[in-house]
């Protein structure tokens, strides 16, 4: 049978990239999506977006909710410092599996804990689980309309504190209008937009920060 497309995008990375070099992994990554398939990638130029945010933060959690094939999460954990980590969320399996040799192939390994299951599951276990305190950064990329559920389930887990970062993908592509909604008119957020443009292609999207302010 065919191949999937993540499979074709670790080929890629396997074929194009350098072990333990995670710049070079991303290059791959980019180049095979903008040449040759395209992929829900947040791409290079969301991506750079998404680094300079990670360098303002300066965070020591992080969250991710969609891992896909891990491109972000290598984004992200190549700017952590030692003793910083992501824990990465993936609800389906095929896509955990390449994420992990993804990962593995960028030498990030040890910054990763990759976890496979839902959002809505494991974001009560977390504290207990991964003796986290609170999360400093939040990227939001999995299903759109868990956004804002999954905003409400951190908060009430005590996972979002004074300061802590959310970034949340494709608010305008596929779209996210009640998440939207909610940070930009709660009080305890300040939410600004970054216009790009939706991966590797013309149309409109951007990434929303928005930074809690306590309550
Ligand atoms: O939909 C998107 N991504 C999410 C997604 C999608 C599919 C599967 C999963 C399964 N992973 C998953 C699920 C639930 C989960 N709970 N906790 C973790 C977790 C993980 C996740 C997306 C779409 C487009 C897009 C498509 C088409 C188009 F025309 C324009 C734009 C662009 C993007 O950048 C996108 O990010
Ligand atoms: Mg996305």
């Amino acid at each position: 049978t065919r191949t999937s497309r993540p499979q074709r995008i670790l080929k890629a990375v396997q074929t194009k990239a350098t072990v333990g070099d995670p710049q070079s992994v991303i290059t791959a990554i980019d180049h095979f999506c903008r040449h040759r398939e395209w992929a829900m990638n947040v791409g290079d130029e969301k991506g750079s977006i998404l680094d300079s945010v990670v360098n303002e933060v300066s965070p020591v959690t992080v969250l991710e909710l969609g891992t896909y094939c891990g491109y972000s999460t290598v984004r992200i954990a190549r700017l952590l410092p030692p003793g910083a980590c992501v824990i990465t969320l993936e609800f389906n399996p095929d896509y955990a599996a390449i994420a992990r040799q993804v990962i593995k192939w960028s030498g990030l390994e040890d910054k990763v804990q990759l976890v496979e299951g839902a959002s809505g599951d494991w974001i009560p276990w977390m504290k207990e689980h991964f003796g986290v305190q609170a999360f400093d950064l939040v990227f939001l990329d999995h299903w759109k309309e868990r956004y804002l559920p999954d905003t409400k389930l951190l908060e009430e887990c005590g996972l979002i504190q004074k300061g802590t970062v959310l970034l949340a993908d494709n608010v305008i592509c596929p779209g996210t209008p009640d998440y939207l909604e909610y940070v930009r008119n709660s009080p305890h957020y300040n939410s600004q937009y970054y216009r790009s443009h939706l991966e590797y292609t013309k149309a409109e999207d951007g990434l929303e920060k928005s930074v809690f302010l306590g309550y």
